[in-house]
């Protein structure tokens, strides 16, 4: 290398420095996104210690993209980011996303029992005139005042989260445009869905630690990991900082924010079908996600658990997470490899240790465990897929298999996993199977569709589309956790009227939902996002939007 070389050479032109930065931006990620369902797979010890009904849980887990949709938080974000640039709205989404986190871990302690602002709570914010009459309330009459605060914190969490999500986004783009900009995308989705898997697998662990329940530990695991997540974030801010020292650009000077941007995008066809494919899929996804270990536990039966000694409970999860660990190093150094030879072997490997992995979580019979390979999957093949749309392209296809897969899925656990409740063998297996191919549609819709995105719109104005994609988004985010639990209440009558008059405990009707109609809800919208992905296939044929096309073009 000659002395010119060096002088031109900046950080991101060394491979080492910009997947360092993937590292620490992913890793935010990851963290954030194990916040995001800390609470998801302790459903029945939020209403068995906290009293938390299905609705009042629905409308906690709701409430993390209020701010976003009804207050267009996530709008002023993208508008922040655009004019604020990658580094600075980092730190901001970090510092947000901890100081919510921190307001939720309160809310769940014991320390919150009892106190002064429990009362506060009891008796205030039972109505938010305007949205109760609309029934968009994230509060409501007899809400216990616990979940309240908890969703305060929550809806704070949630602005931050999204707006780390945009950012984290943009970040990759100016680090990686025009090298291996997909794979790092898809490399960073596949640690956020780690990130899933961690949690579904460590919450209950913390929750239970030493047989003692507290749904507060787990929580904390949570906001640990938001200041490591705030803190990747500040090195990340370093680096941006000396990035643009040695460049001489600062992007939001170079491209300044304009109201008009966002008419322009709005005003894209493309665009809109896209925004929708991606709120249908999305809503049959993560509002799932959160109701999925109850609804394991409430159509499976699972033997009883040791809960004597910390290791005869947990050895077992613990191998699984280090074999999930392997499977997603396996599945990154895949990416890696230039002999096909080696990338197949090593995807065999990752199959085997699968099978291990369920075998393990079989014999654990646990909701979680059962539910963790879900991630799992995602995790081994988004980057693969997002490698496979660069090189062959077909997003408006995967996008459609997605969808259909999705349908599948949830009609299964509706009707067909009811039906074995009673065969502890059946049930199981037939749990792992529909989970791993809902795991493979994880991986297909989003390994498609976000790439797609600076195919419909212009590469100036990409962030502002990020954000209104994500708003659109949020709007199911927020109405389908929610709904989840209305519905739930509302087509378990008995069970609800039972628990209330005292006949069954709160331990019992935590696990004894009959979960279809919420099921058949979530089947409806993949039904829609199947019709909506044909549309696009068709729209891209007639209009030239270059979806099937490869991203990369030899
Ligand atoms: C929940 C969030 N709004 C979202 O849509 N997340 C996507 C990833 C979007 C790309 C982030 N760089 C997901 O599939 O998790």
């Amino acid at each position: 290398m000659t002395t010119t070389d060096k002088i031109h050479q900046t950080l991101r032109d060394s491979a080492g420095m910009r997947w360092l930065v993937l590292l620490l931006l992913a890793f935010a990620m990851f963290c954030s996104y194990i916040f995001m369902d800390i609470l998801s797979p302790i459903k029945d010890l939020m209403q068995s210690t906290r009293g938390w009904d299905s609705t009042a849980f629905g409308t906690m887990q709701g409430s993390e993209t209020f701010l976003n949709v009804f207050v267009f938080f996530l709008i002023f974000a993208g508008i922040i980011l655009d004019k604020m640039g990658v580094r600075f709205t980092a730190i901001l989404s970090g510092a947000v996303m901890l100081v919510g986190a921190t307001i939720n871990w309160y809310a769940v302690t014991d320390a919150f029992q009892g106190s002064g602002l429990q009362t506060w709570f009891t008796n205030n914010l039972n109505y938010i005139p305007g949205f109760d009459e609309l029934g968009i309330s994230p509060f409501y009459r007899g809400m216990p005042a616990s979940a309240k605060f908890a969703a305060i914190g929550f809806m704070i969490f949630g602005c931050g989260v999204e707006m780390a999500g945009i950012t984290v986004s943009r970040g990759i783009v100016k680090w990686f445009k025009g090298r291996e900009m997909a794979l790092a995308m898809g490399s960073e989705m596949a640690l956020a869905r780690l990130g899933v898997a961690t949690c579904m697998i460590f919450s209950p662990v913390f929750a239970k630690l030493g047989g003692v329940i507290d749904v507060s530990r787990s929580v904390a695991f949570g906001v640990v990991l938001l200041l490591i997540a705030l803190i990747m974030f500040i090195v990340y801010f370093f680096m941006d900082k000396k990035l643009d020292e040695q460049t001489g650009e600062a992007e939001e000077k170079d491209d300044p924010f304009k109201i008009s941007d966002l008419g322009t995008i709005l005003s894209s066809g493309g665009f809109w079908l896209v925004a929708l494919l991606c709120v249908l899929y999305y809503s049959a996804i993560f509002p799932f996600q959160k109701y999925a270990v109850n609804m394991l536990q409430c159509n499976l039966v699972f033997k009883e658990v040791p809960t004597d000694s910390f290791w005869a409970t947990n050895t077992v999860t613990i191998l699984q997470y280090c074999i999930m660990l392997v499977v997603a190093g396996a599945s990154f150094a895949s990416n890696f490899m230039k002999k096909a030879s080696m990338k197949y072997g090593l995807l065999t490997l990752a199959g085997v240790l699968l099978t291990v992995f369920c075998y393990m979580g079989y014999m654990r019979q646990s909701a979680e465990t059962v539910f963790a390979v879900f991630p799992l999957l995602a995790v081994g093949i988004t980057p693969i897929l997002g490698n496979y749309v660069d090189h062959k392209g077909k997003a408006a296809s995967m996008l459609m298999i997605g969808s259909m897969l999705l349908v599948l899925c949830h009609l299964t656990f509706a009707f067909v996993l009811p039906e074995f409740r009673d065969n502890a063998v059946g049930g199981v297996v037939i749990a792992y199977l529909t989970i791993l191919v809902l795991g493979a549609s994880f991986s297909l819709v989003p390994a498609s569709l976000w790439p797609s995105v600076p195919k419909l719109v212009d590469a100036k104005i990409i962030g502002s589309a990020y954000a209104l994609i994500f708003w659109v988004q949020n709007i199911g985010l927020w109405l389908f956790p929610l709904l989840i639990g209305k519905v739930l209440d509302k087509t378990n009558t008995q069970l609800v009227a039972d628990l209330k008059n005292g006949v069954i405990t709160p331990e019992e009707a935590a696990v004894s939902y009959d979960y279809t109609a919420p099921l058949v809800m979530l089947a409806c919208l993949g039904v829609a996002a199947l019709v909506l992905g044909f549309i696009l296939k068709v729209v891209d044929k007639k209009k030239g939007l270059g979806l099937e096309e490869p991203n990369i073009k030899a």
